[in-house]
């Protein structure tokens, strides 16, 4: 073994300590051994360029550059993709997560084409009609033409009836018309949108013989395919410099009276025909706003990935790390061996895990969902309307929290960009925000358990996700505490009922002092996204359990244990970060969370030997790791060193600067 390729030290021990079959939690994480070796084959394909397509890491790049090197780097992956990875996937897999994440090899920062697979194919299969997929879609997925989701505008982005740009149709020539009437209505934030993309999905106000229909989406051409210039009636641009998301050209556009055909609107919920009479498929009401609900499922899985990379990093690192000193004259301690450093990492592991089986069990609930909807059955929408938006409000929020954490647990190093932790963090703090803000897609879920509540309170049987909300009606006084696993699930589901039932009677009372339904919903909403996150958590605390029990029936007992400890511990957290409420709803007594403390402790110390198994069970490569903390080598000092030398700073041993600037002010005179 070279020094090269030579294991830490420290982190071969830890490897050496680990007690449980790595590969077979990699393989509950990915839904089976199946997929597993699906992915490894699909990463082996698509990385074996080794994906170091940088010669000087992006961070040091002008904007120019670093977008010019992320479109040439979007061209190396889409050929590998279509020409390699496609003809062992199909080609019903593009856009898949798999390949989502393989991506991540080749961009520290964002793929300009993530918006063309992430919403514009999407919106064309949700969308259209048969007849205008089969005009569109395989264009897409060829990359004949690139495009964006143009909805938001710099005026309106929650607010989706506020949107200004309207499409007014024209029976003369069978045209819609667009036009941006106002500054506020340019579409403003669109990824690929600025410099990259030549089609847009685009949400216009449709208006059809005299009469304004609200919403609807329309593909729009915005740039000549040829010469890329945009066409007479687009203005088209980048949007400016942001915290993240700075290769992703996010853009601004805005239309002057510029026509498109008929058929360029999406006509699978709704329809103009051709002497513009406007007719609507009559199922549900916010059907043009599936493509956001299928990006906020596919969200939750973004979130635990991306936070399964940040703590495969920092637990690596402090494995590796030493620091201070125990008792005098003694070895300095890896840093992964104080408590309060596994307080920060292990919720992260747990969590990863709860969002992973969170998001395939979303995944099932909304394919479900979609099935029943194409037999002309809608009722289930709302629900998982409610779930999609609490559970990417909540995953998002709790992600990017998490990913802080682990920066901080890698002090300053974590600081730097070589360890990829500040691109993490920036990358998953805009879910927070894009796709339907986390304050916003919360209240979403509070207007279903509201009603829910009142449904229940009328003795009707409500839907599974919120069916302790029947329990609560036939229960009198708090919940028995009960430190089980499902005394604990019941015990957080009490809290969200209790809280749904405070709401609802602040909002009655005051409607009873004269307020009318807005006003006293609009004061109650403090209370409202607080159960709303109640009630998310206790769905993501039921389903991990669940989903834990379900899946690790047939598992080696080893595997058994160490599953069931990190449950354990995420249950146990979430008891003792929400001890208020827990007082509030519950029997629960001061000596019961003396010992919900004590057990959490014993839960870290037993999950320690297995700290690095369980980040090495994520499987995640070091090519899409992309750190020089966090690599399964563990030559985090080398690494460090290495990086130093790409600096281009470092180049020269005398900066111009120097004779410019420094030695006129060193030599002039007070
Ligand atoms: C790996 C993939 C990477 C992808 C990268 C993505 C990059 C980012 C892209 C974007 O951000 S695209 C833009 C996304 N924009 C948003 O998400 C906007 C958020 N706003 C909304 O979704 C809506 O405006 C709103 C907040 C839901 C409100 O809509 P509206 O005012 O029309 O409705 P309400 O009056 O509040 O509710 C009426 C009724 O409709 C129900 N409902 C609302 N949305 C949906 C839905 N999507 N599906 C089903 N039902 C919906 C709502 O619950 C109400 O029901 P009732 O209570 O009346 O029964
Ligand atoms: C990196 C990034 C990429 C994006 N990509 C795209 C894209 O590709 N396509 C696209 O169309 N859009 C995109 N967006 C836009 C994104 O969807 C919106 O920014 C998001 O939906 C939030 O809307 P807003 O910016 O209008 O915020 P606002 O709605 O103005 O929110 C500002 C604040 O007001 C609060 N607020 C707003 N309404 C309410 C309410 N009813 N009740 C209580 N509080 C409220 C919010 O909670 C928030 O705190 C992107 C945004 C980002 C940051």
């Amino acid at each position: 073994m070279t020094s090269k390729n030579k294991i830490n030290e420290d982190l071969a021990n830890e490897r050496r300590k680990c007690n449980f079959n790595i590969e077979e939690v990699t393989y509950i994480l990915d839904g089976g051994k199946e997929k597993t070796l699906q992915r490894k084959k699909i990463e082996d394909v698509a990385l074996n360029g080794g994906a170091s397509v940088d010669d000087i890491p992006e961070e040091y790049l002008s904007a120019r550059e670093r977008y010019e090197n992320a479109i040439r780097k979007s061209c190396i992956y889409t050929n590998i993709v279509k020409n390699e990875v496609l003809e062992i996937t199909g080609i019903e897999n593009y856009g898949s997560p798999v390949l989502r994440r393989t991506g991540d090899a080749f961009f520290k920062d964002i793929s300009p084409f993530m918006l063309h697979l992430g919403m514009f194919v999407p919106s064309i299969i949700g969308q259209c009609t048969a007849e205008q997929q089969a005009t569109w879609l395989p264009r897409a997925l060829d990359m004949k033409i690139i495009g964006a989701y143009a909805q938001t505008e710099l005026g309106h982005g929650t607010f989706i009836r506020g949107l200004e740009t309207t499409a007014t149709y024209d029976p003369e020539t069978e045209e819609f018309v667009l036009h941006s009437p106002t500054i506020t209505s340019y579409k403003w934030w669109a990824g690929g949108l600025g410099r990259t993309a030549n089609h847009c999905t685009v949400v216009a106000q449709l208006y059809t013989q005299g009469k304004c229909h609200g919403t609807h989406l329309f593909i729009v051409q915005i740039r000549d395919l040829e010469t890329h210039m945009p066409l007479p009636g687009v203005k088209v641009g980048e949007i400016g410099p942001r915290m993240g998301f700075n290769t992703a050209d996010n853009g601004f556009l805005g239309f002057n009276n510029y026509r498109i055909p008929r058929m360029n609107m999406m006509m699978k919920n709704a329809q103009v025909l051709k002497d513009g009479t406007y007719v609507k498929a009559a199922r549900h009401g916010k059907l043009t706003y599936g493509t956001m609900v299928f990006v906020r499922v596919t969200l939750v899985g973004e979130a635990s990935f991306n936070l399964a990379k940040a703590v495969t990093i920092a637990v690596r690192y402090s494995a590796v790390r030493r620091q201070s000193e125990l008792r005098p004259g003694s070895i300095e301690p890896q840093i992964l061996d104080y408590p309060t450093q596994q307080h920060k990492l292990f919720i992260c592991i747990a969590t990863a895990h709860a969002f992973q089986l969170t998001a395939s069990w979303l995944w099932n609930t909304f394919t479900a969902v979609q099935a029943e909807m194409k037999k002309g059955n809608v009722d289930t929408l709302p629900e998982l309307h409610a779930l999609s938006s609490c559970l990417k409000a909540l995953s998002t929020s709790d992600a990017t929290a998490y990913i802080e954490q682990c920066r901080f647990a890698c002090g300053g190093h974590g600081y730097m960009l070589s360890s990829n932790l500040p691109f993490l963090y920036a990358f998953v703090v805009a879910t927070r925000t894009y796709e339907g803000d986390y304050t916003v897609l919360l209240l979403q879920t509070a207007r279903f358990l509201v009603k829910a509540w009142e449904q229940a309170e009328s003795g009707k049987v409500v839907t599974p996700t919120v069916a302790y909300l029947n329990r609560h009606f036939t229960t009198n006084g708090k919940m028995i505490w009960d430190n089980s696993p499902e005394g604990i699930i019941r015990v957080f589901q009490s809290v969200a009922a209790g809280k749904i039932s405070l709401c609802v009677r602040s909002i009655r009372n005051r409607i009873t002092s004269g307020m009318d339904h807005e006003d006293a919903w609009l004061m109650t909403t403090v209370q409202l996204v607080n159960a709303a996150e109640a009630h998310c958590r206790s769905v993501i605390l039921h389903t991990y359990w669940n989903e834990i029990v379900r899946l690790t029936k047939h598992s080696s007992d080893n595997v058994k244990t160490v599953l069931n400890q990190l449950v354990m511990l995420y249950l146990t957290y979430w008891a003792l970060e929400r001890t208020g409420d827990l007082l509030r709803y519950s029997t629960i007594s001061e000596n019961d969370i003396d010992l919900l403390q004590r057990q959490y402790e014993e839960l870290l110390v037993k999950i320690r030997p297995n700290a690095v198994g369980l980040v090495d069970a994520f499987d995640i490569r070091d090519e899409i790791l992309q750190s020089t903390l966090g690599s399964y080598d563990g030559r985090v000092y080398e690494r460090l060193m290495e990086e130093v030398q790409k600096n281009p700073l470092n180049k020269e041993p005398v900066d111009p600067s120097f004779h410019k600037y420094l030695k006129p002010l060193m030599k002039s005179k007070i």
